[in-house]
Order: C-alpha cells, then structure tokens, then sequence
C-alpha cells in the first residue's frame, strides 16, 4: 500500500472527480456511507452520537455521517463550527441536506460562543472537525474543544484522520491540542503520521476505509513510501532449484558473540541457517566453542585468537554475506577488528547491535563505510550512529533516510512497523509483527535472516525486505502458539520454517 502525502490525496480525490468522473459531492456521499457502515459495525442504534464537524470537506463528511445514521434510527446531535462564515462549497451542501432531512435531533451552527454539551460514557464522538486539509497547529476555540473532547468519558470515532494531527510532520504540531481517538477511520490509505510509534496514543484503533477513489492513479503516481504486503513479498521469492546443491545455495559469515553474549550468536546463526543458505560459518571467541558446537551443529566453527571477544578480521574472500555484530561486545580490540573487517569485506555486510554501537563511538568510521551496508538500529542504536536523540518519531525517521541516501546504504529503523530506508530515499514500511518480539535477541534473529537472504543471492533491496516481512510473519505465527506475553527470540526461529511455507503457498 503506497502512502501519500497530504498534497498527492488532494490531488487523487481530485482526479477521482474529474476521471471517473463523479461529481464531488456524490464522492463525499460514498465516503460518508462507508464511514456509517462502519460505525454501525461498531455501536447500536442504542448509543447516542454527538457529531463536531468542522467548516472543510472532514466537516462534510460528518455532517453527511450524521444524516445517514439518523435515517437508521440513531439519536444525533450535530455542531457544526462555522467561526469564520466559510465552509467549503460540500459542506455546505450537507448542512442543507441535514437541515432538510428533518431527522437529526439536535443541530447547532456555532458561529460565536459555544456552549459544550455534556458528553456522557455511554455516548460516541464523532469528529469531523479537520481532516487531511489541516495546515496548521489548532489555537484558540478549537484547542479548547479539542481538550473538552479529550477529556469527556465518551468514546472517539476521528474521520480519516484526528483533528490537529497532521498527515505527516506533526514536530511543530502542539500535541494537547490534538484529538486522542478510541477509533479512527481512515479513508483509503494509511496517513504517514499513522505509521509514527508516537502518534499512535491519537490514533487508537485504525480501520482503512476503502472509498474507491482511482485506482488508475494510486497505480501510476510515484510514492516515497509505502507498506509492504503479502503479495509485494510473495513475488520477491526466489524459487528453489531442483538440482540446487549447498554450494551454490549460499555461503555465509557470522561475526558475532563474546564471553557471556554466545546467546545472540547461537540465536543469528540458528536464524541464518532455518532461511535458506547452504552453509553457514560463525566467528567467535574460543571460550565460545562448546556452547555454539552444541547449540548449532549445524555451522562450522572458526575460532577467534582471543577467549573473550572478537579480535581481528577474517578473511571473507570465500563467504557470499557477512552479518556482524550481535553480542559482539564495545572493547577497543573488538572496535578496531570491526572495522578492519568492514573494510576488507566485499560480499554484502549485515551491521547490527554492537557493530553499529561501535561506529557510533567512532564517529570518524561512519564517513568510511561501504555503500550498500546494511544497517540494522532500533531507535536507541539509531540516535547514537546520529550523534545526537532525535526529538520524534517522524524526525528520526526523516534522519535515518537521509543517512541512507548519503551513505548509500539501507537503513532497517526497527520498530513495531519497522522502516526500511533505501540509499534512493524511498522508505518501506513492514506490517508484520507484535509486542511479543519486544523481547531480548529478536534483533539478532533478523541478522541471521538477512546474511542468509544475502548469501542466497538476493539483492540487498529485495533481502531486506523480505527479511524483515519474513521475520515479523515468523513472529506473528509464534505469538499464535505460544501467546504474545511468553514468546522468546528462539521462538521466531522455530516458526521461521512456517513463515517460509505459509509465502510459498
Ligand atoms: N476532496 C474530496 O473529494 C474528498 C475529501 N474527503 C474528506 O475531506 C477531507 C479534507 O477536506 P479539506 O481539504 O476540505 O480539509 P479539512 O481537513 O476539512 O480542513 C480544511 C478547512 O480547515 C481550515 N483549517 C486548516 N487548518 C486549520 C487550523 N489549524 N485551524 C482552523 N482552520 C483550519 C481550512 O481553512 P484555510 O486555512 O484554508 O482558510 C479549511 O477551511 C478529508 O480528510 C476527508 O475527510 C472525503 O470526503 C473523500 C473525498
Ligand atoms: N512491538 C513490536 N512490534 C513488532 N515488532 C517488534 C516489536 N518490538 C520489537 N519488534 C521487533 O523485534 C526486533 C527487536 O530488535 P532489537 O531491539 O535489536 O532486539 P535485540 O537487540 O534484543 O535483539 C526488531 O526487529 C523489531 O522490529
Ligand atoms: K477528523
């Protein structure tokens, strides 16, 4: 699903109009019966509505909600904010309608003063006071209405989007101001601000609505965003050659590990091996042999100098991807190895955890890096490669893509919607995924499913990718059979197997 920007939905309702064609109004009476449909999934004629709708087409499109669903028996009280005396040539057309259908119980044109009904537990908000037209922060009356709203015991519905929230930056938005939803219904696409971990606590529960709007020009218009789907993933399978033999299924290099830290090289290299590579080999320190030899007997072993931590780099003439990283330890030896290593790798590298922990303490390092580095920072690990904590979601994101695209390089900003930035700028957001993997070493499973990708011989975009959907998907099947609160990284693991198979059905 591709996500646009405030201005392209403009511009895709207007084209809607002009090519399918419809008459604007009529689109806005589609959009408004598939809003009610949905509401009345939700709640009975029993419960009370009490719609706010605002002087734009988000105003029209709830005064339109309300005319509809007092013809289907429900009890509606409706204020439309009119402050300015200007509506918008639909809304204004709805508010006739409303007036003229004669069965909305209660309707209020606030022009000056507004006194707030009492909104009671058992009744149901419906804002419609801006949607994607919002182009600043609310001040003055509707701030006031927007905290009067949030801090009522009645439920929240927001129409496509909560007002105040913008469709995308919202850095310099004032956050009180903004509607806290129960439930927001959005029209056709998921907004940008709608994949924020931050704005989340405004959104609530989020349905799309499909509108209808042209499907000729989601398809044709370009987007610098987009979520990743099953079927976007099924088509970037590699299928499996019948006479394929392990040598050229992949040869792949872990670095990972250090005394008391064998665990997150057990788990990537368990991870590497269960995503489809011919053969696997981990580095790591001696006093690590027995534990990774019984762990996973699998990998061959090479051993490094030093008991305790990774020491110097390896030859990877032979190796098709190196993945790097997970417990590796921060000591100065460990650093200097590192990147030594990176500079004399030349199979695609997977950097992760403590490898990008130590290019953050050696700022100078992050200058020198191979393009096409695959990078792999939860927000914490992201902030510290930055040099400096990103205010919000949204700017940490607009950072890690511009990292990406200057060292031309993917960037896997980890999250429950991870956002993966290529060195083109584009970001593709996965949807797979749960609370569940909020747990220790799920990071350094996803290392091991992407050397594994790499090695494979998939291409860096297409690895990355799939190895994010692979390794949500594996996730969600775990967290089905062992229950979100239980699920452990070797979980994901051991439901790799039918992550793979439920794509290749
Ligand atoms: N077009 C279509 O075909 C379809 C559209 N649809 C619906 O339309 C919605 C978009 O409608 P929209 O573009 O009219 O914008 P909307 O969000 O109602 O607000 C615009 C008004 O707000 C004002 N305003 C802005 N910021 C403000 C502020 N901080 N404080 C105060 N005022 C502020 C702004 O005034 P201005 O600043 O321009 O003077 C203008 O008057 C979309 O979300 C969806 O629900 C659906 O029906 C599907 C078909
Ligand atoms: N709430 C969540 N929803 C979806 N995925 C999640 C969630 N929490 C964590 N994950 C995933 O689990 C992994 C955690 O990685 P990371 O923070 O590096 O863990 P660790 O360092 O312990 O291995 C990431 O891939 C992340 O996307
Ligand atoms: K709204």
């Amino acid at each position: 699903m591709k996500i646009f920007t405030a201005a392209q939905i403009h511009e895709l309702d207007n084209y809607t109009i002009t090519h399918e064609p419809i008459k604007s109004i009529d689109l806005m009476e589609r959009a408004a019966k598939t809003i009610t449909r949905a509401i009345m999934d939700e709640w009975t004629d029993r419960t009370p509505m009490v719609i706010f709708a605002g002087p734009g087409n988000n105003g029209g499109d709830s005064l339109a909600v309300a005319r509809l669903l007092a013809e289907e028996n429900y009890k509606v009280s409706v204020y439309l904010f009119n402050i300015h005396n200007k509506l918008s040539d639909d809304c204004a057309a709805n508010k006739q309608r409303l007036i003229d259908s004669k069965r909305v119980g209660h309707f209020t044109e606030v022009t000056l003063n507004f006194d707030p009904p009492e909104l009671t537990e058992d009744m149901v908000v419906i804002d419609g006071l801006f949607g994607s037209g919002l182009n600043k922060p609310l001040i003055g009356g509707f701030a006031s209405l927007v905290k009067y709203i949030n801090q009522c015991p009645a439920k929240v519905v927001s129409i496509d989007i909560p007002s105040g929230l913008m469709c995308e930056d919202n850095t310099y938005n004032i956050h009180s101001n903004i509607i806290r939803a129960d439930l927001t219904l959005t029209l056709q696409q998921k907004k940008l601000s709608m994949m924020m971990a931050d704005c989340q606590k405004y959104i609530g529960r989020l349905r799309v609505l499909d509108i209808r709007l042209s499907k000729e020009y989601i398809d044709k218009t370009e987007a610098n965003c987009r979520i990743l789907e099953e079927q976007d993933v099924i088509r970037l399978l590699m299928p499996r050659d019948d006479f394929a033999h392990k040598g050229a299924m992949g040869n792949a290099l872990i670095i990972a590990g250090s005394y008391g830290m064998a665990g997150a090289a057990v788990l990537a290299t368990r991870a590497c091996l269960r995503s489809g590579v011919g053969k696997v080999t981990v580095h790591t320190p001696r006093r690590n042999y027995l534990v990774m030899q019984t762990a996973v007997p699998e990998a061959v072993m090479q051993m490094d100098h030093e008991e305790t931590y990774f020491s110097e780099s390896v030859d990877s003439t032979d190796f098709d991807a190196l993945g790097i990283g997970p417990g590796l330890g921060l000591v100065e030896n460990t650093a200097i190895a590192l990147i030594g290593q990176i500079r004399r790798t030349s199979c695609p590298i997977v950097a992760d955890a403590d490898a990008l922990n130590i290019l953050a303490n050696h700022q100078a390092w992050m200058q020198q890096l191979p393009s096409g580095i695959i990078m792999t920072p939860h927000p914490k690990e992201f902030d510290r490669m930055a040099g400096s904590t990103s205010n919000n979601d949204y700017e940490r994101l607009i950072r890690a893509q511009q990292m990406a695209e200057h060292i031309k390089g993917y960037i896997i900003l980890k999250g429950h919607h991870s956002a993966l930035c290529m060195p083109d700028g584009h970001i593709v957001f996965n949807a797979t995924g749960n609370s569940g993997m909020a747990t220790a070493g799920s990071g350094d499973v996803l290392t091991g499913i992407l050397t594994a990708l790499l090695a494979r011989g998939y291409d860096k975009g297409t690895a990355c990718q799939l190895g994010m959907y692979l390794h949500g998907l594996a996730g969600d099947l775990a967290a089905k059979e062992v229950g979100k609160e239980s699920l452990v990284a070797s979980d994901i693991i051991q439901f790799l197997p039918k992550a793979f198979l439920k794509l290749e059905d």
